[in-house]
């Protein structure tokens, strides 16, 4: 017990660091058109999607259309697809969203429509009267359903319809074999916003798109989401070349239309401006529901710990809505003048040859002996390579800016399931420790070169593997000392107990006081204190375990991609805030096992202090006391529900099992 309390009481010290310096920012992006006109900058931006089941095509058409659709001069925006699945069903949502494309921005243009989803914005809206404008959103609203019922089907069958493929030129990539992890470079540009021809249907012209997915081969690394923007960055560098990129997850639609303009304040500002390296706006989500039972939004992290590390001069690259100036991404260091031009894309040659040019640069054997995924580009080799890219980028003298706008400037898709929530947070938790662990630690690295706040700072992430062991201390000792009557605070006549009351008192007013001064609800507040030590007790468990079992050489890292899909039964009982449980992995049993355990031994204290009115040992059954009622759900799911999200059959016998073997080690 002392020394979980050690570890907690210095990780809450490394932890003060995120809000020691918090500044927050606010651009003047009326001023940056007045002054610059249409005289912008290229802007490329980059989605990335890895798989067709797990990440429908549908939704990622429906981002792609949502950054085309940018209040930003069309000629100068490049929109790239990186396609890890290989998925024809991919290209051809993409090649359906081209066509469509054409209707849907001039008309979100026309009335500035928001957001530029187009599944999200005729999802809130409505329009029934007999105005040109209803009359065109009907037209382009049913244009939308059918290409969405194209491409749903398509999916649903797994095949694309064979009219459909003697549109396009690209169909004929997949002729030959095309598996997931074994296929040639394919590089398609479906739209040349060169052409002069390639224009809406008011005669716009329009962004260009391009289709990529990079060359696989068995034995060859692949590196995950950070392999595919290097290959991103080189191919867009021969098509577009723009000096600005903007990389958003497949799940990640633009929310709000006019965020370039913010973005680009940072980078052309006169003073600061051209040492910027990255603007990342918070990540946040259009499928959250009141009170977030899975801690996925964050109030605190991204209101004032994110804005905290930006004070230090280190805020976080988080993968998903960062602009991101194209030198210091791919590895320049910092000297001194850099400027952003905002000349036009100047294209040299035909689309096949542009074509040709970029697959070269997407073959699995062209970063072979080169500094990619070293010193170039996003760094290989660790589960959360958009960390330790930004601190190695900060480590080359650069300075980030974090920017959280009130109107959200990008919108995911949140897990929905506790599992898929605990997995994303092992596959997180794990790649910060290793980073903590490596030459990328940002005391090593970052020494001299970011401050001690910053290096700090960081900690407050890389170390979240550590607190699963102080974390299951308290869940489980104070419960098995109780049923065997053995103390481990001091008597509550004593005043040492002032102490330990003291720092729980205040620690959680503080906690709570900070979380709801930043927007958040009290029943929310409570919902994360429930899933944080879930978090820490599973997931972070495992991945220590595992950062363990691979520098002891017997296991690899790997990236388990988040579903962005459930099924709609668990999509209702999401709705209704229950939590999803209904998986049997070994995580569940560790929850049930857990709760459990605490109700027992709470049961038991309660019972001798008012039954027999014996002297209990209250400082431990307050502390079971309060995991037992942040536990209710956990017993609800294990006894009263009957749905499948309850906890399955398995994980409670088991958890039983367990319980009571500990109850009769400890009672007799
Ligand atoms: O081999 C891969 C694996 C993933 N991805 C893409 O990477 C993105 C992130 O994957 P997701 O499963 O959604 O992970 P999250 O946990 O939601 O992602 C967060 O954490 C990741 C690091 O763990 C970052 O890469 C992400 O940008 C960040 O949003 C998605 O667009 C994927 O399509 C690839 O392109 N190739
Ligand atoms: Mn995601």
């Amino acid at each position: 017990m002392l020394c979980a309390e050690a570890v907690l009481g210095c990780y809450w010290v490394i932890s003060q660091s995120g809000r020691w310096a918090v500044v927050y920012r606010f651009p003047f992006k009326d001023k940056l058109s007045s002054r610059y006109g249409e005289k912008v900058p290229p802007v490329d931006v980059f989605v990335c999607t890895a798989d067709p089941v797990l990440e429908p095509p549908s939704l990622v058409v429906n981002t792609v259309l949502s950054v085309m659709s940018y209040n930003y001069p069309s000629h100068k925006l490049s929109v790239y697809l990186s396609d890890d699945g290989g998925s024809q069903l991919t290209f051809y949502a993409l090649f359906e969203a081209s066509l469509f494309s054409k209707y849907w921005i001039p008309f979100s243009k026309k009335y500035n429509v928001e957001p530029r989803s187009p599944a999200v914005y005729f999802s809130l809206t409505n329009a029934v009267d007999d105005s040109s404008f209803a009359r065109e959103w009907t037209h382009v609203k049913r244009l939308y359903e059918e290409m969405k019922g194209r491409i749903d089907s398509a999916a649903a069958k797994g095949s694309v319809p064979e009219h459909m493929r003697d549109q396009h030129k690209g169909f004929s990539e997949w002729n030959s074999k095309v598996e997931k992890k074994d296929h040639h470079s394919i590089v398609q540009i479906l739209i040349d916003g060169w052409n002069p021809e390639a224009t809406d249907v008011e005669g716009n012209r329009l962004p260009t798109l391009v289709y990529l997915s990079r060359e696989k081969r068995p034995g060859w690394p692949h590196n995950f989401k950070a392999g595919s923007m290097n290959a991103l960055i080189r191919m867009s560098s021969v098509i577009s070349n723009a000096p600005i990129i903007l990389n958003v997850d497949c799940d990640m639609y633009a929310n709000d239309p006019d965020a370039i303009k913010d973005a680009l304040c940072f980078f052309l500002d006169e003073k600061h401006g051209s040492q910027t390296c990255y603007v990342q706006y918070p990540q946040q989500y259009n499928n959250i529901i009141k009170n977030d039972i899975y801690g996925n939004q964050n109030f605190a992290t991204d209101n004032i710990e994110l804005s905290g590390l930006d004070g230090f001069g280190v805020a976080l690259y988080v993968g998903t809505g960062c602009f991101h100036r194209r030198e210091s991404l791919s590895g320049k260091k910092y000297s001194g003048n850099h400027r952003i031009e905002s000349g036009d894309n100047i294209k040299k040659e035909s689309v096949e040859k542009l074509e040709d040019a970029a697959k070269a640069l997407a073959n699995c054997s062209y970063e072979k002996g080169t500094l990619w995924g070293k010193e170039m580009g996003l760094v290989y080799g660790c589960p959360v390579e958009d960390i330790v890219t930004g601190l190695s980028i900060q480590c080359r003298g650069w300075k980030p800016a974090y920017y959280n706008p009130s109107k959200h400037a990008f919108k995911g898709v949140a897990p929905t399931t506790l599992d898929v929530a605990l997995i994303q947070h092992s596959r997180w938790s794990e790649g910060m420790f290793q980073i903590f662990l490596s030459k990328y630690c940002p005391f090593i690295l970052g020494r001299g070169k970011i401050s001690l706040g910053g290096q700090m700072g960081y900690c407050i992430y890389l170390l979240w593997p550590v607190l699963s062991l102080p974390t299951l201390v308290y869940v489980v000792i104070p419960p098995l000392a109780l049923l065997r009557d053995v103390p481990l605070f001091p008597s509550v006549s004593s005043s040492w107990m002032v102490a330990f009351a003291y720092v729980f008192a205040a620690k959680t007013a503080y906690s709570l006081a900070e979380d709801v001064a930043v927007g958040d609800t009290v029943k929310g507040w409570w919902n994360l204190q429930r899933i944080v030590v879930i978090r820490r007790m599973t997931a972070y468990l495992l991945a220590l375990i595992e950062t363990v079992m691979r520098m002891l050489g017997l296991s690899q890292s790997a990236f388990v991609l988040t579903a962005k899909v459930v099924d709609d039964e668990a999509e209702m009982r999401y709705k209704k805030g229950l939590i999803e449980f209904g998986s049997s992995s070994i995580m569940m049993v560790i929850v049930a096992t857990v709760a459990l355990l605490n109700l027992v031994a709470f049961g038991w204290g309660a019972g001798k202090a008012l039954w027999f009115a014996e002297e209990v040992l209250w400082p431990q059954l307050a502390v079971c006391g309060v995991w037992v009622v942040l536990s209710l759900p956990v017993y609800e799911a294990l006894f009263f529900r009957r749905d499948k999200g309850s906890m399955p059959l398995q994980v409670t016998v088991k958890s039983l099992i367990v319980v009571s073997t500990a109850m009769l080690i400890c009672v007799f």
